[in-house]
């Protein structure tokens, strides 16, 4: 059990008055560690020595602040077996997921490395006589960012990494559930050389360390991924601060099948986007819109796919599912499977599993004769569960896909080019696959959706300039 009772700030770990129990759902015996819970003179604190350091480093020279992406980079691969075996450890992925997700995080921070040279202006002529004019981009400031548990390193890399790049001082808050990773990648940070103030890490409760983030005015902008009712209520606070925010959330993500699609692929897509990482991704493929045509063929073959699937202990040999991430979303998940038979659904799969270890083990589950209407369908569940929702035809399909407070990704499989590019125009959403899984994206484009689901500038590649900077336009009259 390791003692991680500190935060950083300033550059000099912190111990905490309070702690925090961070527990293994695989086996809720194994207590991984005792980590920081800090409270909001931290968050102060961190803000104090953030505003020291960044006049430096927004002025330092994009190859320093390349370098010291790379360097963190290549620690992150250089134990990326540790890290991983604490991912699955505290979240619950598997490890070959939990090890992708690893080798995800150093491709972000070695990607934005070289952004961090490729920062691009505009110069224009005037309109008026002897005047120039230069568009150029500065760093936002300080920003807070604000993660969730089911990507505990993928999704803080992709924030950190592009706020680092681009001359930002940070104060970083991970989820309770997962501060392992979140740990780690803040040593990594320190140790590879970053300024004392420039990264800050305050873990504690999201409603204390978050609520001092909105209010403290030297914090110039909040990047935020989890639920839609949180993600509401920074909205409604940064708003009334007047500070810059950038937001994902849920998705209730559909995959079209239609009768021409190839059955193979239609059920490797849906399995994997609908089960995989136990379907704790805000990509999760929840509900599958099937063409009368193929229904009975393709939920024949997806049951018997979904039903061989292996799920266990994170660590174990051979597993495909891990367990649910606490026991609070087995709870919620449980609900959901209960909800769907009272609305009419077949379920099949969802019950609770027992295996050596106590665990938060779930059977996947398909909600069979769905109608989108179901409030199984229409609101995020978090867990592997997905609606099968059949159709006619294309029309109603797309009508469909589009019918919810969501818009994050989308999905048809087909093997007709017409209603392959037609889905690609009308969907409502801001990431549309063809042939590929709702969930599972690369990490050097954007990545975020519509309504419900984002709210702000994109994240990922070279959009994330869009946040995590500030527009200056220069004049010059040279006389
Ligand atoms: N979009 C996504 O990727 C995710 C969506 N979710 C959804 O949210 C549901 C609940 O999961 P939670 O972990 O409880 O999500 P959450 O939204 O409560 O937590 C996400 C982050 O926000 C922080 N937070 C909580 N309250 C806050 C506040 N008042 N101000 C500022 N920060 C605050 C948390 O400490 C955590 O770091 C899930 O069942 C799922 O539906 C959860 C995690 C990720
Ligand atoms: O599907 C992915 O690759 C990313 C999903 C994600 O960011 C999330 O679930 O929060």
């Amino acid at each position: 059990m390791g003692e991680m009772n500190n935060n950083l700030i300033g550059g000099v770990w912190r111990e905490a008055d309070d702690v925090s129990e961070n527990t293994n759902p695989s086996d809720v015996t194994d207590l991984i560690g005792l980590y920081a819970r800090g409270g909001a003179q931290d968050v102060t604190d961190a803000a104090e020595a953030a505003e020291v350091a960044m006049p430096a480093w927004a002025g330092a020279t994009p190859q320093l602040r390349a370098d010291l992406l790379d360097r963190v980079a290549a620690e992150i691969t250089r134990r990326e077996d540790e890290i991983a075996t604490m991912l699955a450890c505290e979240e619950g992925k598997v490890l070959l997921e939990a090890l992708g997700e690893v080798r995800r995080a150093a491709h972000v921070f070695r990607f934005f490395a070289g952004e961090a040279l490729r920062l691009t202006g505009d110069a224009l002529a005037s309109v008026r006589p002897g005047v120039d004019v230069e568009v150029t981009r500065e760093p936002l400031g300080i920003v807070g960012i604000i993660t969730p548990w089911n990507f505990p390193i993928a999704i803080p890399a992709w924030k950190i990494a592009p706020a680092l790049a681009y001359g930002n001082c940070v104060i970083f808050k991970p989820a309770e559930q997962t501060p392992g990773s979140a740990h780690i990648l803040t040593q990594i940070i320190h140790e590879a050389g970053c300024p004392a103030g420039v990264f800050n890490l305050v873990m504690g409760r999201g409603s204390v360390v978050g609520e001092a983030m909105t209010t403290d005015p030297r914090i110039s902008g909040i990047s935020f991924t989890g639920s839609v009712q949180v993600g509401r209520q920074l909205a409604g606070a940064c708003a009334a601060n007047m500070k810059k925010l950038q937001l994902e959330m849920g998705g209730k993500n559909p995959v079209i099948v239609m009768d021409d699609a190839d059955l193979e692929t239609a059920v490797s897509v849906c399995l994997n986007g609908a089960f995989y990482q136990t379907g704790q991704r805000c990509t999760a493929s929840s509900r599958l819109i099937v063409q009368s045509g193929i229904h009975d063929a393709f939920i024949a073959e997806l049951s018997r796919q979904m039903q061989a699937l292996k799920v266990g202990h994170a660590l174990a040999e051979g597993m495909q599912i891990g367990p649910v991430a606490a026991r609070s979303q087995l709870e919620s998940n449980l609900y959901y499977v209960a909800l769907a038979a009272e609305e009419g659904c077949d379920v099949l799969g969802g019950e609770q599993l027992t295996r050596d270890t106590e665990g938060y083990f779930q059977a996947p589950a398909l909600f069979l004769g769905a109608s989108n209407a179901m409030r199984s369908a229409r609101e995020e569940i978090f867990g592997p569960c997905a609606s099968v929702i059949r159709v006619d035809d294309f029309e109603e399909a797309v009508a469909l896909a589009n019918d919810t407070q969501f818009g994050l990704s989308s999905g048809i499989c087909t093997t007709n080019l017409r209603y392959a590019r037609e889905f690609k125009r009308r969907s409502a959403a801001g990431m549309v696959m063809l042939n590929l899984p709702t969930a599972g994206v690369d990490y050097h484009v954007p990545f975020g959706g519509r309504k419900a689901s984002s709210f702000g500038s994109r994240e990922q590649g070279s959009y994330a300039a869009e946040f995590y900077t500030s527009v200056k336009t220069a004049y010059t009259y040279a006389g």
